[in-house]
Parts: structure tokens; sequence; C-alpha cells
């Protein structure tokens, strides 16, 4: 791709992969190669299967056929590299726990229970992620208290407390005002460039991303698109992906994607999540 040199091991390698939601392929066929060390950012109307992929790396959800590997390894094999932080849980969820036990929980040390010789390994750890996220600060703190910026860089801490060199990020910016969101995206950005980690972070709105990610994938239909944005975020691409005719337009620095004759919402640059996409006409593979 750009005439770039390919890696040898890419972080992500799919082929004609098929993601199911109990026996429901909601992803048909994806084929997907993902330099490591790259910031991809997956876009597609609600229901489009961001969430269904994302989990299926994760190793939550199992494949529905296909080949994948993670890594230059199988799934199984990659799966302790594999972070995943999940879309933003219920307020009273964590149940008054502070940041620092909460980063803790997801040591692996704790699968098997914590003896005195593990204590120490883990706060180290424990420290290091929270210091990687710029969060040592909060460690005290209850998660309930946190802001919404604050609890995203805590939870990614909780992903990166096990040595992991593939991160899954599902819409870590929902809910945040736009310098939150900034603040989330200079620390995903600085942690691939100087951990070498490759992240998939899942958004509604491509617009604050466009200053920070290295590809864009889009899903639709059951089928997937990567490239640059140039290359996936234009009319005729998106018109093929969808089976639709699509509009993309450009306009001081933000981009606009909807239906040639339509309008779809959630890739308005002004797009919250807290409002109703019922009436989607985008929705994804039925
Ligand atoms: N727990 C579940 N059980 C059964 N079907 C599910 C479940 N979660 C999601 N689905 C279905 O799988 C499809 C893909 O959902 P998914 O959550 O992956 O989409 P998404 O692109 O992440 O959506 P959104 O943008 O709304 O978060 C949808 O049709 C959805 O209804």
């Amino acid at each position: 791709m750009n005439g770039q040199p390919q890696p040898e091991t890419w972080a992500v390698e799919a082929s004609a992969l098929r993601c199911m939601r109990g026996d429901r392929a909601v992803i048909t066929g994806l084929d997907l190669r993902i330099a490591e060390g790259s910031l991809v950012g997956v876009f597609g109307s609600n229901g489009s299967g961001k969430t269904t992929l994302l989990q299926t790396l994760a190793g939550i959800l199992g494949e529905g056929g296909g080949t994948l590997r993670l890594l230059g390894r199988p799934l199984a094999q990659a799966r302790t590299e594999v972070g995943y932080v999940a879309q933003a849980v219920p307020e009273g969820a964590y149940g008054g726990i502070d940041a620092r036990s909460f980063v803790g929980a997801a040591w692996r040390g704790e699968r098997w229970g914590l003896g005195w010789r593990d204590a120490a390994p883990r706060t180290q750890a424990v420290d290091a992620a929270l210091q990687s996220v710029d969060a040592s600060h909060l460690a005290g703190r209850p998660m309930e208290a946190l802001s919404g910026g604050e609890r995203q860089r805590v939870c990614i801490a909780q992903a990166l407390v096990n040595p992991v060199r593939l991160l899954l990020l599902d819409e870590p910016l929902s809910n945040l005002d736009p310098r939150a969101q900034q603040g989330v995206l200079e620390l995903v950005r600085r942690l691939c460039r100087e951990q070498a980690l490759t992240v998939l972070l899942t958004a509604h709105d491509i617009n604050p991303l466009l200053p920070v990610m290295d590809r864009v994938l889009y899903l639709a239909a059951g089928r997937g698109r990567i490239g640059t944005v140039d290359e996936v975020v234009n009319a005729a691409s998106l018109s093929e992906l969808y089976g639709l005719p699509m509009a993309v337009a450009r306009h001081d620095g933000y981009v606009f994607i909807h239906p040639a004759r339509g309008f779809m919402p959630e890739v308005s640059p002004h797009c919250g999540h807290g409002h109703d996409h019922a009436h989607d006409p985008l929705g994804g593979a039925r």
C-alpha cells in the first residue's frame, strides 16, 4: 500500500474472516492487513459490526470462518498480548473500586491468586501502566469520581497492565468533550509511537481521528475496506462498500459522509452518542 515496504509480521492479518453473533454472521468476509505500530480508526453505521470485530480479535467471540493471525501467530497463541477496552460501562458499575485496584484486577497474576511473591510485581505493573497513560495521580481516586477522560485513561491503563502489543479500544471517545477526546487520541498516538503498540479504535465521528490515524477501516453491509483516508473515504469506495450511492464532502478540514440522496447522522462531526440512531438508513449487514 502506498509503495511502502510490507512488514514481515502483521499485527492483524485476516482473510475472508467471518465474525459471528450467535449463529448470525455480522461480518461475512473481511480481508485485513494491519502493520505493527499503526493506529487504525474503525468506522461504520450502528450495527455494522465494529464491536463484533474487536471482540473477535480479542478472542471474546469465536471466529466463524476464514483465517485470522495476530502478531504473526494464530489468535489463541497471541491472546495474552491483546488488550481490550470495552465501551463505557454504566454509571455505578464500578462498585466503589479505586483506580489502582481497577487496573490491578486485570493483572494476569490475579488469575492464580495473589501470594506475597506476586505483590511487588503487580504493584510495579500497575504503577507502570498508570504512569504510561499519565494517570499516576489518579491511583487512589474512586473510579466513579473520575471524569470521563480520566476514566478512559485508567481503562487503557488496565489494558496495558499486562505486556500487550495490540490494543483494541471500543468507542473510547464517546461522551467526551473535544478537549478530552484530543487528550485520549494524543495518548494513543504516543503509545503507538513509543511502544510500537498497534491500536484499533472504533468511533462514530471520523473527524477527530483525521490528524492521528494511519489507516481507516470502514465496515458496511457485512464487509470492510481498509486504507488511507483518501483511499477509503471517497464516494466511489464507500458507494461500492455500502452498495448505495454515497457522497463524501470535505469542508474546512472536516469530512462529511452521507448517502447521496439521504442523511446519515452518526458521521456528522457534531454527533455524540446520546441520541437515537434508530432511523439510520445504513444499518449493518442484515
Ligand atoms: N449480545 C448480542 N447478541 C446478539 N446480537 C448482538 C449482540 N450485540 C450486538 N448484536 C448484533 O450484532 C450486530 C453488530 O453489532 P455491533 O455491536 O458489533 O455493531 P457496532 O458497529 O459496534 O454498533 P454501534 O455503533 O451501535 O456500537 C448488530 O446487528 C447487533 O444487533
